[in-house]
């Protein structure tokens, strides 16, 4: 995983004390890593538009053009003067060599957007969104320095935002390119170097992007083994029965030993999956409220007081018989509307599913506080994965995940892990990592995926 930072002018002001690297040292080795991804990436005499602002993500524009001049066809446009102290040396730097401002927009092969970056703490004017839109409606291939214009220090967008193909960042990854809001705005991400190796310049942090490398899958290391050696899931198969069903397929194709439908009704069940009115007595996992729809409420109660590992989704997020339960043997699996529902039954806040779009790391931030025992994994186009103060987002997911049916395969795996013996942290980030590996390995398209066909895509990892 890599570390990822809410901010990082602590980091650069550490590295002028620590390391003795000044802004200036730090600013040429940002702009020298926008000029090499160009180098490699694109052919000599390319046409490159790099648009500049006044601050030092302008000064990074300017001294990129220092470095690009010659080898490939530059101009610069000047969206305001040069202010900061940096972006006036970074222009003198350049004033004698013969590059060209231009007058206008114009599209060029590579636009490189260093408008503004860390710096923004405003709204846009009139003519930053003009030149922003403008700039969009370009087929040009587009690079962000630091962070596409337009988009705050929390990952909001007020109006519009540049649209990157690709975002260099400065130093390290830095929170706001992870908000769902953005998904749309950064392209791929690249790290920059500033002048010292990233595990240098970075310091602690309690926040993770997970990689590819971080799955661990349920591979089984020993053969004098039986179907018990590897757990027994129970799912709670509710009214609307096709979404337990489908948890209790996808916890099966993940390796758990058994799985049981825990149902008052007689289910046509596949093969393998076996039924059950109650819960099993050697159960080592047990998801509950897929579909649930009209229960008991005694007899969720029963089920929720067991002291068995517990997946709780869907319909439970409205229940408020589930405050008692928010302990260290349960992991929430909420998407945005559902837990803004658990927001208010908790009473941490009553907020729209707007506000909470806007503000995911807050809110998650918030609850964990309240209820630092849960383990918490919020739905979306950037999974958040946390527990106590630690966060873990997983950005794999795509769009071809938009379908019913693609949560309750998420439920069902993550049970089928904790089922296997893995904590519960461990099962989400597995689980998760699977998951969108799965859906993006779906070779039709990515409109027509159905639960069964991402259950196949898991069995083939
Ligand atoms: N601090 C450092 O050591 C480094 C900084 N670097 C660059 O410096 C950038 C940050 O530079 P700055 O702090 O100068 O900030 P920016 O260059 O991002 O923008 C700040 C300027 O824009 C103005 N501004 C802010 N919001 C505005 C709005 N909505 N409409 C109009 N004007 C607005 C500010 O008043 C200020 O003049 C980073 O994103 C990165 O690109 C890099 O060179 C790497 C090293
Ligand atoms: N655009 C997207 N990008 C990434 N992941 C997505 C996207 N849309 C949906 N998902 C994922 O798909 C799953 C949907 O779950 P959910 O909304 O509970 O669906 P259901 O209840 O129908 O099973 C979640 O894991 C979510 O993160
Ligand atoms: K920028």
């Amino acid at each position: 995983m890599q570390k990822i930072f809410d901010e990082v002018n602590s980091l650069d002001k550490r590295s002028y004390e620590k390391f003795f690297l000044t802004e200036d040292i730090l600013m040429e080795h940002a702009a020298f890593s926008i000029y090499t991804y160009i180098e490699n990436n694109f052919k000599k005499n390319s046409t490159i538009l790099i648009i500049c602002g006044s601050g030092n993500n302008g000064a990074d524009g300017l001294a990129l053009a220092r470095l690009l001049y010659k080898k490939f066809d530059i101009k610069i446009y000047l969206a305001n003067e040069p202010k900061s102290s940096m972006a006036k040396i970074q222009y003198e730097r350049i004033k004698s060599l013969d590059i060209t401002i231009s007058e206008k927009l114009f599209e060029a092969d590579i636009l490189i957007d260093c408008l503004f970056g860390t710096g923004l703490n405003r709204s846009l004017d009139e003519n930053s969104k003009t030149l922003i839109s403008k700039l969009n409606s370009f087929n040009s291939f587009k690079i962000a320095c630091d962070i596409p214009s337009g988009i705050n220090n929390v990952g909001q967008i007020e109006n519009i935002a540049f649209k990157a193909d690709v975002t260099i960042t400065m130093g390290a990854l830095k929170l706001s390119l992870f908000s769902d809001v953005v998904k749309d705005f950064i392209g791929d991400i690249q790290v920059s170097n500033l002048g010292i190796q990233r595990e240098i310049y970075e310091t602690q942090t309690n926040k993770f992007l997970l990689e590819l490398s971080d799955i661990n899958l349920p591979f089984r290391d020993k053969d004098n083994s039986h179907k018990g050696t590897f757990g027994h899931t129970n799912i709670i198969i509710g009214t609307k029965t096709g979404a337990g069903i489908i948890s209790c397929d996808s916890a099966f194709a993940f390796g758990c030993g058994l799985v049981t439908a825990i149902s008052k009704e007689d289910l046509d069940l596949p093969y393998h999956i076996m039924q059950d009115r109650k819960i099993s007595k050697n159960c080592t996992s047990i998801a509950i409220g897929m579909g649930l729809g009209e229960y008991e409420k005694n007899e969720i109660e029963k089920i929720l007081e067991t002291d068995i590992l517990k997946v709780i989704d869907a319909d439970l997020f409205y229940e408020k018989l589930l405050l008692k339960y928010l302990d260290d043997k349960v992991v929430l699996t909420p998407h945005p509307k559902e837990f803004i529902s658990l927001l208010k039954l908790t009473n941490t806040d009553e907020i729209s599913i707007e506000e909470l779009q806007n503000n995911r790391f807050l809110y998650v931030e918030k609850f964990c506080k309240k209820y630092p025992k849960v383990v918490l994994l919020l739905k979306g186009a950037n999974v958040i994965i946390a527990q106590n103060e630690e966060i873990f987002i997983n950005n794999f997911g795509r769009a071809v995940l938009s379908k019913g049916g693609s949560g309750d395969v998420l439920s069902g795996l993550i049970a089928s892990l904790l089922a296997q013996g893995y904590d519960r942290l461990e099962a989400c980030i597995t689980a998760s990592l699977a998951h969108t590996t799965a859906s993006n390995n779906y070779p039709k398209n990515n409109y027509s995926l159905s639960p069964q066909e991402l259950i196949e895509e898991i069995k083939k990892l």
